[in-house]
């Protein structure tokens, strides 16, 4: 393509020097430029991408996309918001990749991967061929790509449903995170449904209040719809959850078709005779195609919900609900959600990813409704991210815990001891008993303190890092996985 022909996508772009350079790729990272390419100089938030247009220049760049002219003799498409830019560049570059498939998108605090999971299983046992995108990987075709977040910037999205669309990807279901929605990762991505999992409380060290968190993750659903496809037209659904009040806030964004799931109030898909044990969980289902006895092989209210949100999408597709019946119950489990770890021990050890008050609070809810002895809780939050969650989350474990034990999950940069400290002022504000919690930064020091300390009919609840396979402090990655180190410390103790 010529830097002209992409210029041209952005009305009000200024493009100064030769129009006719052929651009070969597109980067937004000097360090992966190559001879041909066009580099995006993106204003971070750490750095700025501007500065590093002399080294892109030296790698072979053959022109710039910048907010301000640069000193540099490469040709320049000049812009005022870059990242705006590289979302239409790139769309335009890989040829409107999410309108030559059906893109399915999730957005919410909790339950995304989970309900991803369960679209992929239901949509590739129909025959459709599916890519997915989000927190544990990106896979279609039979392959798998290791992912750094949740969602990828939209350079890097667009390049990945291109290759899905070539290696003939029908549908795609991918995670929409709050901080894609907040920089316009998503940006001219063509959704064809919209789904809302619940709101609750986390990162608020980005969105600082629980309305700008909401108002981001309404741009999901005001957008939808928005994009203009040279070669589809369908109809955009917003599929929503009837029981989390921020849906009617979503709702009333939307002209997309409003689609409602739930357990408590009315929806047009709505689930009831729920029954959890240790094994799974059975709902009756009604939808506006029919009725079914579902028998889900995961545990947790919360994955009824997960589980209602795949149907809603998947029926929409005009898959039977007999299939996706017999889809669902075939799941087995998510990598790191709810993953019973098994090492021949008489007693339970679940490791999951609840990194939030909420789905600390729902995965014990749902592990109370099984332990028959005591619920031993190892936990922790990540470092440079939402502060005020800590001490909720301390409430919550000593709430539903017998025993507690205060852990290290990520540290990032900051002090471990200090995160442990923000946790345990929520232990003191409900005068939890110093014998019940012990605060152990070292992980697995704290995993086998609560193996020793478990007898059979107890769970132990390892939670905060599920699929995870590092330990990240002071910015080194350590090897981590908790089901690993669980399994080692059970093998080590003497029956
Ligand atoms: C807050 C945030 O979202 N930050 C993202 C952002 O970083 P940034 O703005 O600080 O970028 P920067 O480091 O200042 O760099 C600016 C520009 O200079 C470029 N650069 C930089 C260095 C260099 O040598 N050469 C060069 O060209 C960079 O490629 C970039 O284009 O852009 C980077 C490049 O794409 C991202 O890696 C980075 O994600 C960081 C690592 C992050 O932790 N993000 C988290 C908070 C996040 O986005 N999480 C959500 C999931 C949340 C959930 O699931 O609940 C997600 O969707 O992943
Ligand atoms: N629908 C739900 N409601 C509340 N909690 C949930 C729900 N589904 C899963 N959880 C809890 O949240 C944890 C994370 O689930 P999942 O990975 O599916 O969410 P996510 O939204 O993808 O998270 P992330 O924002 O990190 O990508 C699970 O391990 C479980 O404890
Ligand atoms: N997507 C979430 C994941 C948190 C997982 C937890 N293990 C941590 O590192 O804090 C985040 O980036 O905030
Ligand atoms: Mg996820």
């Amino acid at each position: 393509m010529l830097i002209k022909e992409l210029s041209s996508c952005l009305a009000a772009a200024r493009l100064y020097g030769d129009g006719d350079v052929e651009i070969s790729d597109l980067q937004a990272d000097s360090r992966k430029v190559g001879a041909g390419d066009l580099f995006i100089c993106l204003p971070g938030h750490t750095v700025d991408g501007h500065d590093y247009a002399p080294q892109a220049a030296a790698k072979g760049a053959a022109a710039l996309v910048c907010e301000r002219k640069l000193d540099i003799d490469l040709p320049q498409i000049v812009v005022d918001d870059c990242r705006y830019a590289m979302s239409v560049l790139s769309n335009a570059f890989f040829s409107s990749p999410s309108s030559r498939m059906k893109l399915i998108g999730i957005t919410g605090t909790n339950g995304k991967t989970t309900t991803t999971y369960l679209i992929e299983r239901i949509m590739q046992d129909h025959g459709v061929k599916t890519g997915l995108i989000g927190t544990i990987q990106m896979r279609y075709d039979g392959q798998s790509y290791p992912m750094s977040g949740t969602t990828q910037e939209s350079l890097e999205l667009q390049r990945s449903l291109n290759h899905m669309a070539l290696k003939g990807v029908q549908c795609c279901v991918m995670e929409v995170s709050s901080h894609a929605l907040q920089q316009g990762r998503v940006k001219g991505t063509d959704f064809r449904t919209a789904i809302f999992t619940n709101l609750s409380q986390d990162h608020l060290d980005y969105h600082h209040t629980m309305e700008e968190y909401r108002a981001v993750k309404g741009l999901f659903f005001s957008r939808l719809g928005n994009v203009i496809s040279p070669w589809k037209e369908e109809r955009k659904y917003a599929v929503l959850n009837a029981d989390d009040e921020a849906s009617a806030y979503f709702a009333a964004q939307t002209a997309a078709e409003v689609i409602t799931y739930g357990i408590d109030k009315a929806a047009n898909v709505r689930a009831s005779q729920i029954s959890i044990t240790s094994k799974g969980t059975f709902f009756h289902v009604e939808t506006f195609k029919g009725e079914a006895d579902i028998s889900l092989r995961m545990v947790g209210k919360f994955n009824v919900y997960n589980a209602l949100a795949a149907i809603t999408a998947a029926t929409l597709e005009d898959v039977p609900l007999a299939d996706i019946k017999a889809s669902l119950e075939s799941v087995a489990g998510v990598d790191g959600r709810v993953e019973s770890v098994d090492a021949g021990q008489d007693f339970a050890v679940i490791v999951d990813y609840a990194h939030t008050p909420d789905g600390l609070e729902n995965v014990l809810k749902a592990v109370c409704e099984f332990a028959t002895g005591k619920v031993l809780t190892v936990f922790g939050c990540g470092g440079d991210r939402d502060t005020t969650k800590r001490p909720l989350m301390g409430k919550i474990a000593a709430k539903y815990s017998h025993h507690v034990l205060v852990t290290s999950d990520n540290p990032r940069t900051e002090d471990p001891l200090q995160i442990l400290a923000d946790i345990e002022a929520g232990l003191h504000e409900d005068g939890v008993a110093r014998e019940r919690y012990e605060m152990i930064p070292d992980r697995r020091e704290a995993i086998t303190k609560a193996i020793e300390m478990a007898s059979p009919g107890d769970v132990v609840l390892i939670a905060g890092k599920g699929h995870e396979t590092y330990q990240l402090i002071k910015g080194v990655v350590h090897d981590f996985d908790d089901r690993i180190v669980a399994k080692e410390v059970i093998r080590g103790r003497s029956y």
